[in-house]
């Protein structure tokens, strides 16, 4: 099937029903699984639904390793939730549309918050595989060159189509997330996320221009769902796992190859403590 070109209020309702014909509550909070941290899904409680990406009108499939491309609701900590067991990326060749348009679903279902987590590759020494890092801002590299979730959008149907950016991971639910990490016993970072378009790496050089702009950590995701998320006045919070250390010197002969198994890898081992501070953040909304 050739991809949409444009996304409409019409596909929106029909993706929205046929979720609700199969789970009729309305979940409150939305959880989006990022590389590595789909067991998230498998903690929601029963009766949970477990829908395919692909059987969902106007969905697209997943189709990068350690991203199922499920959608769950259920329980999770005693709130109603609908969880994406995996998303959508732009370098999978979708448009932005299509890879935010599950957060029109979740926003369109009822969902009044939503937790963004992916993996990240640290830009900082003291960042290490395994850390846990709250998102405090981003920087939209795609955006540079003119690409947005938001264009071409109708704003009489869409909303605002200056949708601002500041707060747009917001602070109060930052506080409650540090609150949360804090009584799981859970030590947490805090730091930028600059997404790049993927699915290639950084070069050394690159990664040194990162760092010296302000990002904390990069990545390949995350930011057009954001973007669609404040468009939707739906509150964004986000996780990043340090997954990897980038290399900064152009010298370098490491052997990079596996990278993304290592991703998945230091992920997985993190995903309980996340996990933990995630319900114990759930619970305080
Ligand atoms: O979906 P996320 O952002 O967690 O996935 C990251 C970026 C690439 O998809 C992949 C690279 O290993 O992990
Ligand atoms: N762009 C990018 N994405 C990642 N995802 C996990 N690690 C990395 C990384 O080093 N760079």
């Amino acid at each position: 099937m050739a991809a949409p070109c444009t996304v409409t209020m019409e596909m929106i309702t029909e993706a929205t029903d046929f979720v609700r014909a199969r789970y009729s509550e309305q979940p409150e909070i939305g959880i989006v699984c990022g590389s590595g941290l789909g067991e998230l899904a498998d903690s929601v409680e029963e009766p949970a639904v477990r829908i395919r990406y692909g059987d969902i009108p106007h969905f697209a499939q997943s189709t990068v390793h350690g991203h199922s491309g499920v959608l769950v609701l259920g329980r999770l900590a005693g709130r109603r939730v609908c969880v994406m067991q995996g998303r959508l990326h732009p370098y999978e060749g979708l448009t932005y549309l299509q890879c935010s348009f599950p957060m029109r679903v979740m926003a369109k279902l009822g969902v009044s918050v939503v937790i963004l987590t992916n993996a990240a590759g640290s830009l900082r020494p003291e960042f290490q595989p395994g850390d846990i890092m709250t998102i405090r801002d981003h920087i939209n590299f795609p955006g540079f060159s003119g690409r947005s979730p938001l264009q071409g959008l109708s704003p009489e149907v869409f909303g605002d189509r200056f949708v601002p950016m500041n707060n747009a991971y917001d602070k109060k639910l930052r506080d409650k997330v540090a609150a949360a990490a804090a009584a799981s016993g859970v030590s947490l970072r805090t730091g930028v996320y600059a997404m790049l378009g993927g699915p290639h790496f950084e070069t050394p050089a690159e990664c040194r221009m990162l760092r010296s702009l302000g990002a904390d950590v990069v990545g390949m995701s995350t930011v057009h769902e954001t973007i669609v998320a404040r468009q939707c006045k739906v509150r964004v919070i986000g996780f990043s796992i340090i997954t990897n250390v980038v290399v900064t010197d152009s010298d370098s002969e490491l052997d990079q190859t596996g990278v993304h198994l290592e991703v998945l890898k230091a992920s997985k081992l993190a995903a309980n403590r996340l996990q933990s501070i995630i319900a114990h953040t759930i619970d305080q909304l």
